[in-house]
């Protein structure tokens, strides 16, 4: 089933020209905690970004920041050509969004809330992005054209989280937040979903930001992935890229005479080769495996822990020096 439903991503484009997210110097602060840093990131119109971070990291707060819920402590941020922190009703409409925690509406019924959302969007109608989109086609799209009457009360965890989707494209949006978009999707209605965004990039030009801590999915998924660690982003790039980064090597196993082998090779098709060269036929089982965007993660992230634990170190003993001095 076509998603377009008369809009084409030619006539989708933005009606600005430059990136569809631009953000400079962004910070954050909740009380005494600076949660964001200084982050930097841009999206072109089209791009798929995927945001990753550990638990805390800022990446709600980030996307939030956004979409225009929360106001930020300083920083200059243009969304869709305008600062979401004055953004109106017509440049709302233009966003979709997907939050990570599920808004009360359980006594509607499904295709009743979608078609409330929906009746939203009207007003914004454009020639090459039509809005909203046909909520039974939506529906079906998202697999709940079986709970259209069903209440949202009575859908499972992963089945609200479909009905979240639908809210989140009803407006036909040109930039899609999707904050944690798959947490508790089965493994059919995550790989639904996964073709799901390639249909709203490819065949509408949909600007996407997504945050997940699946990272089978950020490398299905992202043009560019942004690392959050320490209120910044500390590695930005494709999941080869990334894992290239981090280590150039591979890890090669083998059984030979019955035992098995593991060596980490910086060349791993030259080892490989004297390898066969050397043993032949005594070697079975060979498996070659690159460092992959989960080594890259962990190893990014650890590294700006590190880090910061080393800057509370020496700080923790530049207080002792100053404790030794005034005693
Ligand atoms: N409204 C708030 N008031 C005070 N602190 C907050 C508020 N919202 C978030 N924080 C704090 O800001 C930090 C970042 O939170 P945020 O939810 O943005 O992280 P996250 O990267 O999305 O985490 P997760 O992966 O767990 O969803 C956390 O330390 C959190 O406790």
């Amino acid at each position: 089933m076509a998603l377009t439903d008369g809009a084409s991503a030619s006539t989708a484009a933005s009606p600005h020209s430059g990136p569809a997210i631009d953000v400079r110097d962004l910070r954050m602060r909740y009380g005494d905690n600076d949660v964001l840093k200084g982050v930097d990131l841009t999206a072109d119109p089209g791009e798929v970004l995927v945001l990753l971070g550990p638990n805390g990291a800022g990446k709600t707060t980030t996307v939030e920041i956004l979409e225009g819920f929360r106001v930020r402590s300083a920083g200059e941020v243009s969304v869709l050509g305008a600062d979401p922190a004055v953004g109106g009703e017509a440049w709302r409409a233009r966003l979709g969004v997907v939050l990570q925690s599920w808004r009360d509406h359980g006594n509607w019924r499904v295709r009743e809330l979608l078609a409330h959302f929906a009746a939203h969007y009207a007003p914004y109608s454009t020639a090459g992005r039509p809005r909203p989109r046909d909520v039974d086609a939506l529906l079906e799209t998202v697999g709940l054209a079986g709970h259209a009457r069903a209440k949202v009360s009575s859908l499972s965890g992963g089945q609200r989280r479909r009905l979240d989707v639908a809210v989140g494209i009803v407006g036909r949006p040109e930039l899609l937040f999707l904050d944690e978009p798959t947490a508790g999707f089965d493994p059919q209605a995550r790989r639904d979903f996964h073709d799901l965004v390639h249909r709203l990039t490819d065949e509408e030009g949909t600007t996407i930001l997504l945050t997940t801590h699946d990272l089978d999915e950020a490398e299905k998924l992202a043009d560019r992935i942004l690392i959050l660690a320490d209120g910044r982003i500390v590695a930005e790039g494709s999941a080869d890229e990334l894992a290239r980064r981090v280590g150039s090597g591979s890890e090669v196993r083998w059984v030979q005479d019955g035992q098995r082998f593991v060596h980490a090779a910086p060349d791993g098709t030259a080892f490989v080769r004297e390898l066969l060269e050397q043993h032949g036929d005594a070697v079975t089982d060979l498996e070659v495996r690159r460092a992959s965007l989960e080594d890259a993660y962990m190893e990014m992230v650890a590294r700006h822990e590190s880090g910061r634990t080393a800057d509370a170190a020496r700080a923790l003993e530049g207080l002792e020096g100053l404790e030794g001095i005034t005693r």
